[in-house]
């Protein structure tokens, strides 16, 4: 258990706050001032955005769990690519820094650390970037991360605030009007507007939680979705990757599934997608340390379109604990964090895979470097 106090002493690291809160028997959520926090017996994820310093978050992270005797059992962090790489704090200037930064806490780790950059080569404001190290075999577990660009305008226009005889919109309305109520309609929902746009949501039902993060503003709008820890049977891939398009209509859109464990049923989530008025551009499948599957796909809207995207990041650590959840979680901490990414984008069809130029590797269709390797 970690008392309020120690939460605001890692956040104030990563230079965030908490707008809002909504817990149940499984965890705590957190809405952020940029993005949101989730904080189970065993594991934590921390989503942040902008110009945040999630990374400076990890050895008070670690102090913490150490206070608590919880082991370091895995980290994963992810993100797309910067919008403005220039604006980013250290240790986020680039990933060869952050990879570094990580390897200082968790390359130690049984599996060391494993650095990737994938995505189409046409496309460098696309890349996603994941790191990964484990001390024990994961336990099953899927996770679906989206990221949207271009938003139609007439659905970002649900996350202003409208004043209207005497009526103020909230977030309440935003979360039913934009359709978000019905994505996965079981799940509570804790929903926060910004002064005068934007809209952050935390949703949670038993372990799994879902977060949607909406910057609505013409130019440079955004949204994000993460669902993690449902029950990957329960849910049908494509029919929710449509419901969450239909509430923000973005020209160009992302999709990274990592799935850990046997889980036959994970693995439709695996498949390529098929989705109307989109074209798939590029889709990459990784494999990662401890029997972990990243499925990268990314898609432009097909017709006319002012191509935009933003990219993210995600951070997962993880400590042994001496429990272990129902759902096959063995303390687990984890850190997410997403950062925005824009360029221009030519519509492509393909498929492949792309070393990171990064390091100064030429593309090889047909797979990707660990960054270990590098
Ligand atoms: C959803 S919030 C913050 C979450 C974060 N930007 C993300 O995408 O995960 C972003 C939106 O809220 C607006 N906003 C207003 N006041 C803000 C504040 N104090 N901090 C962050 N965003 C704010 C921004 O203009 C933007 O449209």
């Amino acid at each position: 258990m970690l008392s309020r106090a120690q939460i605001n002493s890692v956040l104030d690291l990563a230079r965030c706050t908490i707008v809002s809160e909504l817990s149940n028997e499984e965890f705590d959520s957190y809405v952020l001032s940029e993005s949101s926090l989730f904080v189970y017996p065993y594991k934590l994820v921390i989503k942040t955005c902008g110009t945040t310093k999630l990374l400076l978050a990890i050895p008070r992270i670690l102090e913490l769990a150490e206070e608590l005797s919880l082991p370091l059992a895995a980290a994963k962090y992810s993100r797309g690519t910067f919008i403005f790489p220039d604006a980013q704090p250290s240790p986020h200037k680039n990933f060869a820094d952050e990879v570094a930064f990580l390897n200082c806490y968790f390359g130690g780790l049984k599996s060391g650390g494993n650095a990737y950059v994938i995505g189409d080569p046409a496309k460098p404001g696309q890349k996603w970037h994941i790191y990964y190290a484990t001390e024990y075999p994961e336990k099953p577990v899927v996770t679906l991360e989206m990221c949207m660009t271009g938003l139609d305008k007439k659905k970002a226009s649900v996350f202003f605030k409208t004043y209207a005889d005497g009526h103020i919109s909230c977030a309440k309305e935003m979360t039913k009007l934009s359709g978000i109520s019905d994505i996965i309609p079981e799940m509570e929902i804790c929903d926060f507007d910004f002064e005068p746009c934007g809209y952050s949501m935390n949703a949670l039902h038993g372990p799994a939680f879902s977060t949607i993060h909406v910057t609505p503003e013409d130019g440079f709008s955004y949204a994000s979705y993460e669902v993690m820890g449902f029950n990957p049977a329960s849910l049908a891939y494509g029919d929710l990757v449509k419901r969450v398009l239909k509430c923000f209509g973005p020209s160009e859109f992302s999709v990274a599934v990592t799935i850990f464990g046997e889980q036959v049923s994970a693995k439709t989530w695996g498949k390529k997608l098929d989705v109307e008025s989109y074209a798939c551009s590029n889709m990459v499948e990784q494999e990662l340390p401890s029997g972990g599957l990243l499925i990268y796909q990314s898609f432009t809207a097909t017709g006319e379109v002012w191509l935009r995207r933003q990219g993210g990041c995600y951070l997962s650590m993880g400590f042994a604990g001496e429990q272990e959840f129902d759902h096959g979680w063995e303390s687990y901490l984890a850190v997410q964090t997403k950062f925005h990414a824009t360029g221009l984008a030519v519509l492509q069809l393909q498929q492949h895979f792309e070393l990171d130029s990064l390091f100064g590797y030429p593309d090889t269709p047909g797979n990707s470097m660990p960054h270990s390797d590098i």
